[in-house]
């Protein structure tokens, strides 16, 4: 597909730039080693056996041995209880191995997500979902930040440089995904507008956007003249469609913005694979070798 004029965005390589900060992550685990003699840990738990989420434990249990820390995987029926939950969390917290603790979400329906979240020592919170690090990264302080948000905004600073001053719209306002990510660029200096379901005219609120962030869960929401002429698209959004071209029950994956219109205006922007989804998993290691850093740190009265 081409335009008059043949414009296509720069594809802005996650895959590429993770690798890159895996890179660092394994220098500053061999550092830690070498200065402490600590092996960084993370641990990851799965409640139930949703496939996708298979496939994430799956590749972040690889990469974390590649950096050189320790993965402890665990996986718990459907029907574990919240209490059951609750006290391996409470485990986890008092394990001197463990130094990061990721429970994936979301959750099976009886369990009460932000209980669970509410339990893990936020020291050991590299996801950055404890109300305690959410409210330091609302306010300005050094805790562990949101790891999808960080990678997107690790992208735009590399892709842009300084934002201040630009406009950004993000489209979703998950406290995973959206409002973590408008904190960041507030922080920025971006003028920030926050989208939802309920917003009117989100064609429009996307057409002033020099940042657009798409993570609103919907395949292929955001079409190509949504998007303001050299606007930098970054696609949060992990969508399976069936892809029958592939073979029978075969899928693939989009995200939350049309692509291949999208090009076609956009400067620059992520694909699907290979955009944010890598720098997510990037970024976890790189808060796990922090936690590791701060707890390494405080025990040895540094
Ligand atoms: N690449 C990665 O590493 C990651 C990818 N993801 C992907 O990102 C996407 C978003 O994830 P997450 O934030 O957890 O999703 P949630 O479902 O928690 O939130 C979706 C947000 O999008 C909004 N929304 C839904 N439909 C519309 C619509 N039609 N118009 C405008 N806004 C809408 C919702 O609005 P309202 O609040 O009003 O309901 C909500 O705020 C998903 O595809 C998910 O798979 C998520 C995490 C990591
Ligand atoms: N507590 C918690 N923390 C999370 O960070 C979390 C979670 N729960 N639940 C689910 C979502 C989703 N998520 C992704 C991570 C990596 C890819 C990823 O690596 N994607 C690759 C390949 C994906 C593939 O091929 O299947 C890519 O986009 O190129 C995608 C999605 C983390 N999440
Ligand atoms: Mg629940």
């Amino acid at each position: 597909m081409t335009t008059e004029t043949g414009h296509r965005a720069k594809l802005i390589d996650g895959k590429g730039f993770a690798a890159g900060l895996r890179q660092q992550v394994a220098n500053r685990v061999a550092a830690l080693k070498a200065s402490h003699g600590i092996v960084p840990g993370l641990a990851v738990v799965l409640v139930g056996d949703d496939p996708a989420s298979e496939i994430y434990v799956r590749n972040k249990g690889r990469q974390t041995l590649e950096v050189g820390m320790q993965s402890f995987e665990h996986r718990l029926g459907a029907e574990t209880s919240q209490q059951a939950l609750l006290d391996l969390v409470a485990r986890l917290n008092a394990d001197p191995a463990v130094h990061g603790i990721l429970v994936q979400l979301p959750l099976p329906p009886h369990i009460e997500s932000a209980a669970v979240i509410a339990a893990i020592d936020p020291a050991k919170d590299v996801d950055g979902f404890h109300i305690q690090n959410a409210g330091l990264l609302a306010t300005g302080g050094r805790g562990l930040v949101p790891c999808t948000p960080l990678g997107c905004l690790m992208l735009l600073k590399e892709e842009l440089g300084d934002l201040s001053g630009l406009d950004a719209l993000v489209l979703g306002r998950s406290n995973i995904v959206g409002k973590p990510m408008a904190h960041l660029l507030l922080a920025e200096n971006c003028t920030v507008t926050i989208a939802h379901s309920r917003s009117r005219n989100l064609p429009d609120l996307c057409r002033r956007a020099d940042i657009l962030v798409a993570a609103v869960g919907r395949p292929q929401m955001v079409k190509g003249d949504w998007i303001k002429p050299g606007a930098t698209v970054i696609d949060v959004g992990i969508n399976r469609l069936p892809a029958p071209e592939k073979g029978q029950d075969k899928t693939r994956l989009v995200g939350d913005v049309d692509f291949e219109a999208a090009s076609l205006k956009a400067a620059a922007i992520t694909p699907v694979p290979g955009g944010v989804g890598p720098m997510t998993i990037a970024v976890l290691l790189a808060n796990s070798i922090t936690a590791a850093e701060r707890q390494s740190a405080r025990e040895s009265g540094e």
